[in-house]
């Protein structure tokens, strides 16, 4: 099969390493990288199978500036809610391409890992099954990789970890311990579930590897961007700063945003993506929300 991987930092570039295994594989992205079979961003859309790892903010411009439909299928790499418009990826890729073009890829995946070939399961979910199943047989033999049509349900549980990973890490940087921690994962998998019900999402899709697999992992550990602005947040720093030390992205960051102002269109409740808002939003002190929480 041949890929052209869209999008080349940590994401993009795990996944080239990855899908290189088995099958034929370029690799672009806004700035030249020196990776073998790199091409230009033109050469890369011309490949009928995609794989796009672009950030969810950035995804609708990128399409608008980039994106001509010649037939192409797409694995949409990314886990967020595009905070302006409160769009899912599934309806941003929705006004470019066909829905049974679209696959989109989830679960406990630290690039770090999958670049070293370790051990991984993932879900390719889409509305059409036969484009999630050639995606996840393109995988190579260390990822197993699972097929589902629960595209809304694995785009919240993606996104939604991410919120929750932030709150992980103020709770570790608070020093809280282990039972403050697994109550808060557990809790963010109920918070998840029902923001995810409340679009139609499956509830049997967040108990699984999307769901409370991806949050356990990224919920926990400082491979996570996300829990380690938890961490930064928890010493007091400012968003900024934590941001420009990370020097990656943290969907969790917009993505809350996004939440906290769907939770009010929809009148969701949704305790913890509030108090995640309001320390991110407004400088909220994290032992204050910890206490709010807990109330
Ligand atoms: N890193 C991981 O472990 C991991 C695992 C699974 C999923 N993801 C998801 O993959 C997506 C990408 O994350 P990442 O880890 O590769 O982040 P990253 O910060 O390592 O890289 C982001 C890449 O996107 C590019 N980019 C940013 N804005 C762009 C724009 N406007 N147009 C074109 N390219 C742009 C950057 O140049 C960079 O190469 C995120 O949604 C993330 O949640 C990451
Ligand atoms: O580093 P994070 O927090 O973006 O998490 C990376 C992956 O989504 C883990 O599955």
């Amino acid at each position: 099969m041949k890929l052209a991987v869209i999008g080349a930092g940590k994401w993009g570039q795990a996944l080239y390493h990855a899908f290189s295994q088995k099958n034929d594989v370029v690799i672009t992205s806004r700035s030249h990288k020196d990776i073998p079979h790199f091409v230009s961003m033109k050469e890369a859309l011309e490949y009928e199978y995609l794989v796009i790892a672009i950030p969810a903010q950035a995804v609708r411009g990128w399409l608008e500036e980039n994106f001509v439909d010649k037939g192409q299928k797409i694995l949409v790499a990314a886990k967020g809610i595009e905070t302006a418009t409160g769009s899912f990826l599934n309806e941003i890729y929705g006004e470019f391409v066909d829905a049974d073009r679209l696959a989109f890829i989830s679960g406990p995946s630290f690039a770090a890992e999958v670049q070293k070939s370790l051990p991984t399961a993932l879900v390719i979910s889409s509305t059409n099954l036969e484009l999630a199943k050639t995606y996840a047989d393109a995988l190579p033999e260390y990822i197993r990789g699972y097929v589902n049509d629960d595209v809304i349900g694995e785009e919240v549980a993606g996104a939604y970890k991410n919120v929750i990973a932030i709150a992980g890490g103020v709770c570790d940087g608070l020093k809280l311990g282990n039972n403050a921690r697994a109550a808060l994962i557990s809790r963010g998998l109920v918070e998840m579930t029902r923001f995810g019900e409340a679009f139609g999402a499956k509830t049997e899709t967040f108990l699984s590897l999307g769901g409370a697999g991806d949050l356990f992992l990224t919920a926990s550990s400082t491979l996570s961007r996300n829990y380690r602005v938890g961490i930064g947040l928890a010493q007091g720093k400012k968003i900024e700063d934590i941001l420009e030390e990370l020097g990656e992205v943290a969907e969790g960051v917009p993505t809350a945003k996004a939440l906290y102002l769907l939770a009010k269109q929809k009148e969701i409740y949704l305790p913890i993506a509030t108090e995640v808002h309001a320390m991110l939003e407004e400088g909220k002190d994290p032992r204050q929300s910890v206490r709010d929480l807990l109330g």
